[in-house]
């Protein structure tokens, strides 16, 4: 018999159920769950027995949309694969799904052997890839084929970043034919690059230099703009479709107009979006920098949109879309030009709190905390039943999760490697106790007892609401 953990007298929520249950890990994997005081749960024996009375026992977080050491505006995400996961441990997140790139004139074979290699033997927790396209020719689309079936079953694409990231409908349409074809799943950045940078160069003109203008040429309406095309682009080539980082409620919008039809459309939202607002962009001084982001943080009123769309479905996944980059030295890039300001906020450990809060608030159910964090980017991402549940069989990746704590959000406790937090100050019911990732602690009350490369590279199958 192998190593036996016991984790018992908790409350198990998944987003299919909530059972007052004991459960047995064994060898990295969950073996079995029992109802408390039964005589099945009572005849368990452990090597280790974890005390979850009083507390939650949840499926550990994934988090469907990272960039570790991301290359932005002429600098590096602060987090490297190591820090960055140690952080996400601490959040309760167990699975990432990281963004390799193409750099343009590449391919994609090279660009994802260079996120092999930054990861390797780094991690403290389970990783997997989702494919950035920078250059959609006929090499990339002949290898998203191959790609797919080495377990990176789905492509980012940019209708943002004009000489960056950024591809043309035509390339667009080519790439999701393909993704059409080989079961792959086109993620977008949906803004209209070309009209923003034309704002962007207007506001620059007029001496409207600050981080809040950001906010202001980054249009809603552009955002629902590209959302529809993608939309429109996505039918024409009888491909599903998956919308990144939705901050407008216009954008939501299009989304549940399209899933009306019954379109395979699906869209994600981000803590930056429910919790934060244009309000910080315009913070005195230099502070806006810290929350620009793209898609931009939007007037408060945004967020009614996005709760009710997580609420009713038209929104199925919550990611961070971490890409931390320190104020001091690289935000700073941007004093006097906010076009420079590198583009990304930090907040891979923050994100179980936060949508813990959003239960604590009333915007959301337990079960559908755990579904938006937990099961649905699992599944969306091809990784279902292995990670995102509590379940016999699947990973014994587990966070013994303490709903009364209340904790303040600070730099100054937080693990991630970046120099600020965009939730200063925020205080929040409900804290991280116990992490488990296959079956190791790795977070033991409060202490980190995990390691760099304890957290491997795992393939994935393709999105598992198609079939
Ligand atoms: N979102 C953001 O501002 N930075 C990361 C890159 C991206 O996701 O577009
Ligand atoms: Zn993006
Ligand atoms: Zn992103």
């Amino acid at each position: 018999m192998g190593t036996r953990t016991l984790i018992r007298g908790g409350l198990v929520v998944t987003a299919a159920e909530e059972t007052h249950a004991d459960v047995l890990v064994e060898d990295g994997r969950i073996a079995a769950l029992a109802a408390h005081g039964t005589e099945a749960a009572a005849a368990w024996t452990a090597d280790r027995v974890i005390d979850a009375r009083e507390k939650y026992v949840i499926p550990g977080g994934v988090d469907a949309h990272t960039h570790m050491e991301l290359p932005f505006g002429g600098t590096f995400a602060s987090d490297s694969f190591e820090t960055g996961t140690r952080a996400a441990a601490w959040g309760g997140t167990t699975t990432i799904v990281d963004f390799a790139v193409q750099t343009q004139g590449r391919s994609l074979r090279s660009g994802l052997d260079a996120w092999y290699a930054k990861a390797d033997g780094k991690c403290a927790i389970d990783y997997a890839f989702h494919m950035i396209l920078s250059d959609v020719n006929e090499r990339t689309l002949k290898e998203m084929d191959l790609l797919v079936e080495e377990g990176i079953t789905s492509f980012k694409l940019f209708m943002a970043y004009p000489g960056v990231f950024y591809s043309d409908d035509g390339q667009i349409l080519r790439a999701m034919q393909r993704a059409s074809a080989n079961g792959g799943l086109v993620m977008m950045h949906a803004e209209n690059g070309l009209a923003i940078d034309v704002l962007v160069e207007q506001a620059l003109q007029r001496g409207e230099t600050d981080p809040r203008f950001h906010g202001e040429v980054r249009k809603a309406l552009l955002e629902a703009e590209a959302t529809h095309r993608a939309i429109q682009l996505a039918r024409v080539a009888d491909a599903p479709l998956y919308v990144v980082h939705v901050s407008a409620e216009e954008a939501v919008a299009e989304l549940t107009a399209a899933r009306d039809q019954g379109l395979p459309v699906f869209g994600e939202t981000c803590p930056q979006y429910l919790f934060l607002s244009a309000d910080n962009l315009a913070e005195p001084g230099f502070e806006g920098a810290k929350y620009v982001c793209s898609t931009p943080l939007r007037p408060r009123e945004h967020q009614a949109a996005l709760w009710r769309g997580l609420r009713t479905d038209d929104l199925q996944v919550v990611s961070t879309d971490h890409c931390p980059f320190c104020f001091k030295g690289q935000k700073e890039l941007g004093r006097g030009d906010f076009s420079k300001i590198p583009n990304g906020l930090p907040g891979v450990e923050n994100r179980m709190d936060l949508l813990h809060q959003a239960v604590v608030d009333g915007h959301l159910t337990r079960r559908r905390w755990i579904e938006i964090a937990c099961a649905t980017p699992a599944r969306m991402f091809g990784l279902y039943p292995k990670k995102g549940t509590i379940a016999p069989g699947a990973d014994a990746d587990i966070v013994v999760y303490d709903p009364h704590t209340e904790q303040t959000i600070s730099a100054a406790t937080h693990h991630m490697s970046v120099d600020y937090s965009a939730y200063e100050g925020k205080t929040v019911t409900g804290q991280v106790e116990t992490v488990l990732s296959r079956g190791e602690v790795v977070i033991d009350r409060r202490t980190y007892t995990g390691r760099a490369g304890h957290g491997v590279y795992t393939p994935r199958s393709t999105c598992q609401y198609l079939n």
